[in-house]
This record gives C-alpha cells, sequence and structure tokens, in this order.
C-alpha cells in the first residue's frame, strides 16, 4: 500500500496544476470579457456552455465522473461569467437599470390606498410612514390596492408583506409579480390584538371569532383555549369588528386593534390575545413608478430559477461574490407550473452601488423572467 504522505504529495501536485490552469483560464476569459466589451456581445452563451459540457463529459470514463465534471465545469463557467461582469460593470458597459432615482419619496398630498375599513392596521402604518397630510381611501381586496396605483386612482398602496409570527403573506407576493407595480418603502408597526365584542357582550357568551386569517394564526395559542368557537377569516380584522358592531349578535367577536374597537363602538372583551407580545407587521408602500430614494438600503428582487440541480445555488451566488448581504429568500408556486417555485429574495444595497449592479447584470442575464421589485430604505435591514 501506498504511504499516505506520498499520495497526499501526490495531491498537492495535482492540485497546484488545477490552480495555475484555473488562473490561465481566467485570463482567457477576461481577454473574452474584453472583446464583448468592444462588440457589446452578452457574456452568458448557453449553448457554447452546454456544447462544452457535452463535450467534456464525454471524455470522462464513468457517469459518476461525467456528474463530476458536469458540475466542475458550470462551477468554473460560472465563476468566469461573474469576473466579466465585474470588468464590464468598471468599463461602464453594464446597461442603465430602469429605475430613477429621486431625493425622498412624496409624503405629502399625495393618495394612498389602504385595504380594509377604517382601523385597520393597514391605515396605521399608512400614518406612520406618510403623517396625516395625505388623502387617502379604502378599498375591499388588496388586489383592488394594486389595480388602484396601477390605473392612476391612487399614488401609493400599502400592503402588509410580512408578520413576524405568522410569516409571509404570500397573496401579496403573488400580486406583486401579476402588476407593473413597485416597493419604494417600508413600514414596520407593531400589531397589537385585542378581542372586541359588542357592548355588554361576555367573554363566556362568545360562539364565532371574525378576524383576518392571519389574526386568527397570530392569536393562536389564545383561541386554543377556546376550542368550541367557530373561527371565520373575513378580508380583514377591521372589516371583521365592523361585522360584529353591524350584526348586533352578542355572541360574536372580532380579533383586531382597539382602535378598530373605538371606530365602530365595540367593547374590548380580552386585551394582549397575540401569541408573541412584540406581534408586529412590515408593511410595503408600492408604486407604479420605478423609483428609489437616494439613501434605499434594501432590494427586492424576484426571478425563476431553471428545473436543474444547482440552478439557484449558481444564481444566489451572484450576491456572495459581489459581497451582498442576503436578509431574506422566500418562495411561491409559479402557477400552472406544478412543482416549479419563482424566488423572492430581498439583499442590502443601492442601485447606485456597483456591486449591486454587477450581480443584477448577471442574475438578469441568468435566470427566467426576472423583476426587480424596488429599492427602498428598510428598517431591519
Ligand atoms: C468565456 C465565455 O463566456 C462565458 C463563459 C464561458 C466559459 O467560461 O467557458 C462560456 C460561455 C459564456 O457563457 C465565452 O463566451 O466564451
Amino acid at each position: 500500500m501506498t504511504d499516505l504522505s506520498a499520495l497526499r504529495e501526490e495531491i498537492d501536485a495535482i492540485d497546484q496544476q488545477i490552480v495555475t490552469l484555473y488562473e490561465k483560464r481566467m485570463a482567457v476569459c477576461e481577454e473574452v470579457a474584453e472583446y464583448k466589451i468592444q462588440t457589446g456581445k452578452k457574456v452568458f452563451d448557453k449553448e457554447r456552455e452546454d456544447a462544452k459540457i457535452a463535450t467534456l463529459t464525454a471524455m470522462t470514463h464513468s457517469s459518476f465522473n461525467g456528474h463530476a465534471v458536469e458540475e466542475l465545469f458550470r462551477q468554473i463557467m460560472s465563476i468566469s461569467r461573474k469576473r466579466q461582469y465585474q470588468l464590464l460593470t468598471r468599463e461602464g458597459v453594464i446597461g442603465r437599470l430602469s429605475f430613477t432615482q429621486v431625493e425622498e419619496i412624496e409624503r405629502e398630498n399625495v393618495r394612498v390606498v389602504f385595504q380594509g375599513v377604517e382601523g385597520a392596521y393597514a391605515q396605521a402604518a399608512m400614518k406612520a410612514y406618510f403623517g396625516d397630510k395625505v388623502s387617502s381611501f379604502a378599498v375591499a381586496k388588496w388586489r383592488d390596492a394594486l389595480e388602484a396605483i396601477a390605473e392612476g386612482m391612487a399614488d401609493f398602496a400599502v400592503l402588509p408583506i410580512e408578520n413576524s409570527t405568522a410569516g409571509f403573506v404570500s397573496e401579496i407576493y403573488d400580486l406583486l409579480m401579476k402588476y407593473d407595480d413597485y416597493i419604494v418603502g417600508e413600514q414596520i408597526i407593531r400589531v397589537e390584538h385585542v378581542l372586541l365584542g359588542l357592548p355588554g357582550a361576555k367573554l363566556s357568551g362568545i360562539r364565532t371569532v371574525y378576524s383576518h386569517e392571519q389574526g386568527l394564526m397570530q392569536c393562536e395559542e389564545f383561541l386554543n383555549g377556546h376550542r368550541d368557537w367557530q373561527q371565520e377569516a373575513v378580508d380583514n380584522t377591521a372589516m371583521a369588528a365592523k361585522k360584529v358592531a353591524k350584526e348586533q349578535d352578542a355572541s360574536q367577536a372580532a380579533i383586531a386593534s382597539a382602535f378598530a374597537g373605538e371606530v365602530f363602538g365595540l367593547e374590548i372583551l380580552k386585551e394582549h390575545i397575540s401569541t408573541s407580545a412584540g406581534n408586529s407587521t412590515r408593511f410595503i408602500i408600492v408604486s407604479n413608478q420605478r423609483i428609489f430614494q437616494k439613501d434605499a438600503n434594501k432590494i427586492s428582487i424576484c426571478f425563476e430559477a431553471p428545473h436543474r440541480s444547482g440552478a439557484l445555488y449558481n444564481i444566489l451566488s451572484h450576491f456572495i461574490y459581489n459581497n451582498l448581504n442576503m436578509s431574506k429568500i422566500e418562495s411561491r408556486p409559479i402557477p400552472e407550473r406544478n412543482w416549479e417555485y419563482r424566488f423572492f429574495v430581498d439583499v442590502e444595497g443601492n442601485l447606485n452601488d456597483s456591486a449591486v449592479k454587477n450581480a443584477l447584470r448577471g442574475i438578469t442575464e441568468e435566470a427566467a423572467n426576472v423583476k426587480i421589485l424596488g429599492n427602498y430604505y428598510g428598517g431591519n435591514v
């Protein structure tokens, strides 16, 4: 048996050759980048890469090695592309992004739409973000809010995207892909649910509780203590309060804010019913304009990764190679395409940063249906 140290010496010699050859290959790729800068040719050439993989895997002597060589070379070529994007950015030939920088997002004398009725948490988020000098109106569905800005009826919409207890609001993600609307800001507010009933109603007399399904989820522990209550989801927590006030049935209660209770003349039957004391919701401010505030520090993008092993890794590696911090990733099924997903990613940065331009250029060329959802000032990046 050959001695381990002798084998390792042999490996060391081979690895040194690999590194030398890798650097030699990269130097040629830099020349390719030069050619592409001069001619305007795209960095990513899928046909060339696929042909190369076919040739190289055919040289191997086992299927194990065939897979390994494919993986290795997909990686090498992906690294080569990232280097080329860097050089293109340095030469200033990365195309302009279709977003316009503004000093500030306008917060006065604008028209804002939110979903629900007066007393909704979205209204509280709107007031926290815009203050009081706006004209606002409420719509029944989230979709209606996005439509209102797409059609120019409102300048901004305020929509809940994530709750600290119940997680992300999947429907908003799906809607953001349907409409030509963009995120320009975010606002996090504390969500302190209370149980509301008619004046004089008793906790012991409650039979049905209404709320938004997120409200029900966020108070799951409290509701587990009242398993005989029927839980009914409606479109919004404040709408639940409105319904209880309107129907005048003392066996009905709503989970909503104390403010919604005041608006509809209801009484607080129980306070502090959220499972998590710090229960908070992150709202996004959405516009039909592709604008970003000068000091924006968070970018949200969406893309579809090809249905191939390692595809998501290769796309995300554009962030790694550009030193960008990814703060969040979510996935949603693509409608009509079973078991295929689109990914929603938040990264720290500003569209003016060359590292950001570089990463986005790579992702735009390599992933399908990329949408930059927005660049905005994020409170908790
Ligand atoms: C180097 C090139 O750019 C990219 C990288 C490749 C590689 O590293 O082999 C191949 C094709 C392109 O996607 C090229 O176009 O030849």
